[in-house]
């Protein structure tokens, strides 16, 4: 049997359902097919339930540091299965909201069933095809194990199943020191786990400027957490009570003995399987379906939206895909993929808020460099909070007088970066905000006076 559309979306992730309800409110007949749960990454595995947990984690750490405030708690408990209970409710009543929602749209048939490409304008579901003259992937990603010796001998966790465990793990060994194995070590060690944090490159969140990685390190050394960098030569052996893991080839100990493993050495995109030849859509080597700044594929009339095309790997991404597709297609918009300036924050305590370029990316532009920097130790609010770790960074162009870019790594740093991105995004000089008046104390109010301080560097 085929059942003909408007449009198909694959995948209920960041990009698929909000392009679903402009398609359907346009007047068109819409498919959207969904293998696993609506909402995707971000609201059933990711951003949502992890920043659920690191609320939670912040709320041990406080109460255990409530004695530097004046405030007495008594003994910090953590009840991990309230704590996970928590964190799974919160995710339940986003993708409850998002399924309900869909559920109203009128001209759009939701369907559960893992979809396949057949051909440019078709897609096999279920048994049964659908054809339509456009067709949008919004398919995401899945963890990346990196093969590694002895891996396939013991049994290792990705975020998936760090949401459903029972009991605090007594030592959680995290392979990969970015944003999943930062954010997952600093919240088991507040939960009560010992951590290890173990990293092939040289330095945590390698992409950032080495000062950013050094403080980072510095504060979650500070809680406990063991971190081994460099780790080459990882492998797994199977231990009594644990997993041996092999961290160093040169210094230290060699070997640590986790109870469990949390891999967090990247994401792939869940394209094998989608039936892109059988469309013609072109990938490159990782995997990603190749898009040019329309996201538009290979293919005239499919189009790739958020982390499967490699352009992005966030939600804010994602969403901004569907915008652009959107814009392009439904408002006669000119909306380029180009035009978006790169954001992101690491939900670490304290976050930290980038935008831009780091300064190692803006030195390799050759451009003529102005640079500011200011530590959270000299930020009235952070100092009034009792949370001072930090800095401040802005790194501007000394000819166009435009910021290349910032990072905020410190209290609301996730919040106060705005601020930066906003002024990048409006591609307005940095003179325009030496003048305006923030609000005091706030953490942003420091942005107008680094701007002041910049310096030929
Ligand atoms: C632990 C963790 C924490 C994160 N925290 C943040 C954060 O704080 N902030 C942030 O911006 N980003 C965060 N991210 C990243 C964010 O989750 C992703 O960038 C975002 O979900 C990407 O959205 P997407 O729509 O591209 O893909 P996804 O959200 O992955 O959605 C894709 C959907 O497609 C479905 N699908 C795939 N193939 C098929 C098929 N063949 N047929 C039918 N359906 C299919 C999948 O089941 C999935 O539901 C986090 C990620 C992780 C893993
Ligand atoms: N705050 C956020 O926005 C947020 C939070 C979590 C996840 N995410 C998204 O999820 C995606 C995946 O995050 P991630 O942290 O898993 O991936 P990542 O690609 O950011 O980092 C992977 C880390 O693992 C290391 N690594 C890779 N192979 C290794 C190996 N063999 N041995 C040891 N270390 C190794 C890398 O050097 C790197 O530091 C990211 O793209 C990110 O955008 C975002």
């Amino acid at each position: 049997m085929t059942r003909s559309f408007d449009a198909i979306i694959v995948g209920a992730g960041q990009a698929g359902p909000s392009l679903a309800g402009r398609l359907v409110a346009a007047g068109q007949k819409v498919a959207l097919i969904e293998r696993d749960r609506i909402g995707g990454t971000c609201v059933n595995t990711g951003c949502t339930p992890t920043k659920a947990l690191v609320a939670s984690a912040y709320a041990a750490h406080l109460a255990r540091r409530a004695g530097d405030y004046g405030i007495g708690t008594g003994v910090v408990t953590v009840d991990f299965a309230a704590v996970i209970a928590r964190a799974q409710a919160i995710a339940s009543a986003s993708r409850g909201r998002n399924e309900t929602w869909l559920a109203g749209l009128d001209g759009l048939t939701v369907l559960h069933g893992d979809a396949k490409l057949t051909g440019p304008t078709s897609v096999a579901v279920n048994g049964e095809t659908l054809e339509a003259p456009r067709i949008f992937l919004n398919v995401g990603g899945r963890p990346n194990r990196a093969p590694m010796p002895g891996l396939d001998q013991v049994e290792t966790l990705t975020n998936i199943e760090m949401l459903k465990l029972e009991t605090v793990p007594e030592h959680l060994v995290v392979i990969g020191g970015s944003y999943i194995g930062l954010e997952f070590a600093q919240m088991f060690r507040r939960f009560g786990s010992q951590v290890t944090i173990v990293e092939m490159a040289p330095r945590l969140i390698a992409r950032e400027d080495p000062a950013i990685s050094q403080t980072i390190r510095a504060m979650l050394e500070a809680e406990g957490i063991s971190v081994r960098t460099d780790a080459t030569c990882i492998a797994f052996t199977p231990r009594d009570g644990g997993i041996g893991v092999q961290v160093d080839c040169r210094e230290g100990a060699p070997e640590v003995i986790g109870s469990h493993v949390l891999m967090a050495t990247g994401r792939r995109p869940n394209t094998d399987g989608l039936g892109l030849d059988a469309a013609g859509v072109e990938t490159d080597e990782r995997g990603h379906i190749i898009v040019d700044d329309t996201l538009a594929t290979t293919v005239p009339g499919i189009w790739a939206l958020g982390d499967c095309n490699g352009r992005g790997a966030f939600t804010h991404t994602a969403y901004n895909d569907y915008e652009i597709v959107a814009a392009n297609l439904l408002d006669g918009d000119h909306r380029r993929l180009s035009q978006r300036i790169p954001g992101y924050a690491l939900y670490t305590d304290p976050p930290l808020g980038r935008v831009g370029l780091t300064e190692a990316q803006a030195r390799e532009t050759g451009r003529p460099l102005l640079i500011a920097t200011r530590p959270m130790t000299r930020v009235a609010r952070a100092i009034e909070k009792g949370e001072t770790v930090g800095l401040m960074k802005i790194v501007a162009d000394a000819e166009t007088r435009r910021i290349l870019g910032a990072a905020i790594l410190g209290v609301g740093g996730d919040e106060a970066i705005h601020g930066v991105l906003d002024l990048m995004s409006a591609d307005q000089p940095l003179d325009a905000l030496r003048w305006a008046v923030p609000i005091h104390p706030t953490v942003a109010e420091l942005i107008p006076t680094l701007l002041v301080d910049l310096k030929p560097a």
